[in-house]
């Protein structure tokens, strides 16, 4: 991009408020533009994720402590609706993709019409680092942008359990509550925090049943879904499924791309493709994670003032890619295969019998083989839809000629390698 083009908003980029058309944007990847003052990038860390002990802890004693914030609510008081949200976490930025698309959908009917809709409570669970938090906290962010008289609170279920045990503490368990029945739209993130503690569960199914009985909306995020959430009264799941569960998995690797893009670009930071590539490649089961890494690697090159490139992304990697228990997928397989064949993914899969690339796709399938736990079945599937004999028959061809080709052996080393795999042989 030419250095003084300024990125593309989201508006101009076609995207209304909820992003709409960033998914799959991969094909057309938002620009975006070192900052212009030239100086060294700050990359700010606005991704991650307070943790409930980096947030102060209610004290009710305290009476110039804003966060006995569930008191009765003074009108004076400036901090007592305070939402708790990050103003980063706005559906712009949350790109779509099929790991998040129910989610997302789900939160953009409520953000508009919050309380109303079949979905609440919504519940969203997944994996660590999907982006929960930033989905739930879009929701409360746009309903405020719509209606700022609505109170938004964001809560993780740690800080509930404090706040709640303090309030036991001080015998104020009846302000403790009042405060939380004021809420229009109550998230409450990592609710599997809440198991075997029966006694905030108990109030939190008394809040939960009386702000649902007064059409308030309640978001929660589970890093499993409800039915696997042990130590949680029935009563209080029965009342998870009056709602919408909806998962995110993780993101393929074109999503995970066009999010670290999409990051680059609201920082004002430029990352050359490949090293994003890269990146993407080998991070693939945690956002926060592929993000942090990243910007480790951005604020090390500005500290030796160089450009990142390839070769300090691979080494600045190297460690926590090999420390990484990193599952192989045979998505992953097929990338690096292609690549390092300089063919396409979609050759790869194609019925196509050209040598070079019926050679790629058997060492792909004898990878599959060899480093997933997928079923041989599901391995011919994703080759084009072919026959499980016909992995067999790859694995075999492979498996032979490793015996005698010392070339090709070496070939398939430096695959390995590239894919961080420690060979079985
Ligand atoms: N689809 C997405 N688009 C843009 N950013 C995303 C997306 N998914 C995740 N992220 C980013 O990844 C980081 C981690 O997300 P978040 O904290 O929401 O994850 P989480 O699922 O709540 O994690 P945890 O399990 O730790 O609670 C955030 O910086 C978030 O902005």
């Amino acid at each position: 991009m030419p250095p003084n083009q300024r990125p593309v908003s989201p508006q101009e980029n076609n995207q209304d408020r909820f992003g709409a058309t960033q998914s799959n944007n991969y094909q057309n990847p938002p620009q975006y533009r070192k900052s212009q003052s030239q100086q060294p990038p700050q990359y700010r860390s606005s991704q991650q994720k307070p943790r409930a002990e980096e947030r102060p802890i209610p004290n009710m004693n305290k009476s110039d402590d804003f966060v006995d914030h569930f008191r009765v609510p003074n009108a004076q008081e400036s901090s007592y609706r305070e939402s708790y949200l990050n103003p980063t976490y706005v559906f712009e930025t949350f790109i779509e993709g099929d790991c998040n698309r129910l989610a997302r959908s789900a939160g953009i009917a409520i953000a508009r019409k919050p309380g109303a809709t079949a979905f609440n409570p919504l519940v969203v669970y997944g994996g660590v680092g999907l982006g929960k938090t930033h989905l739930a906290q879009a929701v409360g962010n746009e309903v405020k942008r719509s209606d700022p008289s609505k109170f938004v609170l964001y809560v993780s279920s740690e800080q509930f359990t404090t706040q709640f045990i303090e309030a036991l503490r001080n015998n104020n368990v009846q302000q403790f509550t009042n405060y939380y029945l004021q809420v229009d739209v109550l998230i409450v993130d990592d609710i599997q925090f809440l198991a075997k503690k029966e006694k905030t569960q108990e109030n939190f199914f008394h809040i939960f049943n009386r702000l649902h009985q007064n059409g308030k909306q309640i978001i929660m995020t589970s890093d499993r879904p409800p039915r696997s959430l042990e130590g949680l009264t029935d009563r209080l799941l029965s009342r998870f499924k009056w709602g919408l569960t909806a998962d995110i998995q993780k993101p393929d690797f074109e999503t995970r791309v066009a999010i670290v893009k999409q990051k680059l670009m609201s920082e004002g930071v430029n990352v050359p493709d490949d090293v994003v590539e890269y990146l993407s490649y080998n991070i693939d089961s945690n956002i926060r994670e592929l993000e942090g890494t990243l910007v480790s690697l951005v604020a090390n090159a500005s500290l030796m003032q160089r450009e990142v490139d390839l070769d300090m992304a691979k080494n600045a990697l190297l460690n926590i890619v090999r420390n990484t228990e990193k599952e192989i997928t045979i998505e992953f397989i097929q990338q690096i295969v292609s690549e390092y064949f300089s063919i396409s993914v979609d050759e790869l899969k194609s019925k196509t019998r050209k040598k070079d690339i019926a050679q790629a796709r058997q060492i792909a399938m004898y990878f599959s083989k060899e480093y997933t736990k997928e079923p041989l079945k599901s391995i011919g599937n994703q080759f084009g839809g072919r026959d499980h004999s016909t992995v067999v028959h790859a694995t075999k061809a492979v498996t032979k000629r490793t015996a005698s080709d010392a070339l090709y052996n070496r070939i398939l080393e430096e695959l390995l390698d590239q894919m961080n795999i420690k060979s079985k042989g």
